[in-house]
């Protein structure tokens, strides 16, 4: 059983409430040990917060085997005045080392500036260093991961919703990035929806699951589906996410071929995304599409700016994307998405028009939207392309038939073979380079389903033989 290691020591001395914890991890223990620790942090908080009114505080804590963190190098503790409407956790992220392996390391002290809106959210980051014995290890994973924990906090994420089959989508992103190198982890944002079993392949496979709330339409919105509202909008919520100071956005139906780790080196302040295209029927309703104009081509059909107004702002296509997690960004999106009507293209729509200010376009080859195949041949070299998207109709690699338009073309056929190439590679599996520790602790498919108990932790269910 994985279990956290006990905090020993406290030293919340520091006059700055942002410098919050500083602490010795000890030897094997347990949760408690942390629990201990935040309640004496809390109650050395209340006292320096004697001026303000946020005297009640609760907190939560996940445990490594609640969620079968296996590998952790940052917790995340949120810890929130109890009139504010923000959930709280303990979250555990990055992907490091096992955290059996930790004993008598130094924790490092993190700063956090408070967004204003939120002065009564206390962030605690604790970065528990790499023990000595790591570093050396002969392991490539191992010292990728050293590696990694290095670097800035960074992480790709994807979004998962439904009892569908959009988790084989995910599991092969996971593979994906692991077959391309990538020195980072897989976040999945999910919703609460996702049934347990798929949330066990994707921990096998080595994700960090982050289960979100669905966020539902102001109840004046009702001309879409409450589904699709649910399913496209609660993206948003990835925002949040602020122990990552730099995240990658990828839709459950890309893969990434080749290695794209620099671009999170891109500058910060920007939204970085590729832009669509417009020639596809499911455009027919836009003025792009009835005109003939694709911004893929600018210059082939020019903009009528006398009939229809000012030429529209480049526009991205949301299933990939570069950003950086904030709460302030957060709550905007979450007001400003209250009083936008919702449209066809959903969330892609809302947060073009959200970010039109600071969009910064990136090549085609980090979000190849399948559909450029046959409409801009010219704009695509395939040698090149990094990352592709299986969106258009009838290219979902697991329901791939080749019957749908376009479908039986050799170049998606290839790209459709790529994909399962890499999802039935089992040399990729996570567990199994993990060894047997972690196939051991996360549940096979073939073994009894785990049930939540109320205290949040799983128990095996009873077979029925
Ligand atoms: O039942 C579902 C449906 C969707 N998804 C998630 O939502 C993503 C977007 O859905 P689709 O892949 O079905 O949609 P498209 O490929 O058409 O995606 C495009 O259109 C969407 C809205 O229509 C979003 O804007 C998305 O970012 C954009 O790339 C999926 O990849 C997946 O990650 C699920 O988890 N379960
Ligand atoms: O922006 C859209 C949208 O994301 C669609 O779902 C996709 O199928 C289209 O090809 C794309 O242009």
């Amino acid at each position: 059983m994985i279990r956290l290691h006990r905090f020993a020591k406290l030293h919340s001395s520091k006059s700055a409430t942002e410098s919050l914890l500083n602490a010795i991890v000890a030897t094997d223990d347990d949760i408690d040990g942390l629990i201990t620790i935040l309640k004496e942090f809390m109650s050395w908080y209340r006292a320096k917060d004697a001026t303000k009114k946020t005297t009640s505080y609760r907190w939560q804590v996940v445990t490594a085997e609640d969620h079968c963190y296996q590998q952790c190098n940052l917790l995340l503790i949120q810890v929130t005045a109890k009139d504010k409407m923000m959930p709280m956790e303990v979250g555990v992220n990055g992907n490091l080392l096992p955290m059996k392996i930790y004993h008598q390391q130094t924790i490092q002290k993190q700063t956090y500036n408070f967004p204003t809106k939120t002065t009564n959210t206390i962030l605690l980051f604790i970065t528990i260093m790499a023990p000595p014995v790591a570093r050396n290890a002969s392991n490539g994973i191992t010292s990728e991961l050293v590696k990694a924990k290095t670097l800035p906090r960074r992480a790709y994420i994807t979004f998962l919703a439904g009892d569908g089959d959009y988790w084989k989508g995910v599991v092969a992103l996971a593979k994906g990035l692991r077959k391309a190198k990538s020195i980072y982890p897989l976040v999945v944002a999910i919703l609460p929806d996702v049934p347990m079993d798929h949330r066990q392949k994707l921990l096998s496979q080595g994700c960090i699951i982050r289960e979100i709330e669905p966020l539902h339409p102001p109840e004046n919105q009702t001309q879409f589906a409450m589904a699709y509202y649910v399913i496209n909008y609660s993206k948003l919520r990835i925002w949040e996410f602020v122990e990552y100071s730099k995240m990658i956005y990828l839709d459950g139906d890309i893969q990434v071929f080749d290695n794209i780790d620099h671009l999170f080196d891109v500058p910060d302040g920007y939204f970085y995304a590729v832009m669509d295209c417009f020639c596809e029927r499911n455009w027919r309703n836009s003025p792009q599409y009835q005109i003939g104009y694709c911004q893929q081509v600018p210059e082939k059909v020019q903009w009528p700016e006398e009939n229809l107004g000012p030429k529209p702002s480049l526009y991205f296509n949301a299933g990939m994307f570069v950003f950086e997690p904030s709460l302030a960004t957060y709550y905007d999106l979450l007001e400003s998405v209250k009083t936008t009507p919702p449209t066809l293209f959903a969330e892609q729509d809302f947060l073009n028009m959200f970010f039109k200010d600071i969009y910064k376009p990136i090549p085609t080859e980090y979000n190849l939207i399948l559909a450029m195949l046959w409409r801009h041949p010219e704009n695509v070299e395939l040698e090149k392309v990094k990352v592709v998207h299986y969106c258009a109709d009838g290219s979902k690699p697991w329901r791939y038939t080749g019957k749908e338009v376009n479908m039986d073309r050799e170049d998606i056929k290839m790209l459709v073979d790529k994909w399962w190439e890499i999802y039935d590679d089992e040399s990729l599996d996570y567990w199994r380079i993990c060894g047997h520790s972690t196939a051991a602790q996360l549940p096979a498919v073939d073994k009894p389903t785990l049930v939540a108990t109320k205290s949040g932790r799983y128990v095996a269910a009873p077979s029925a033989a």
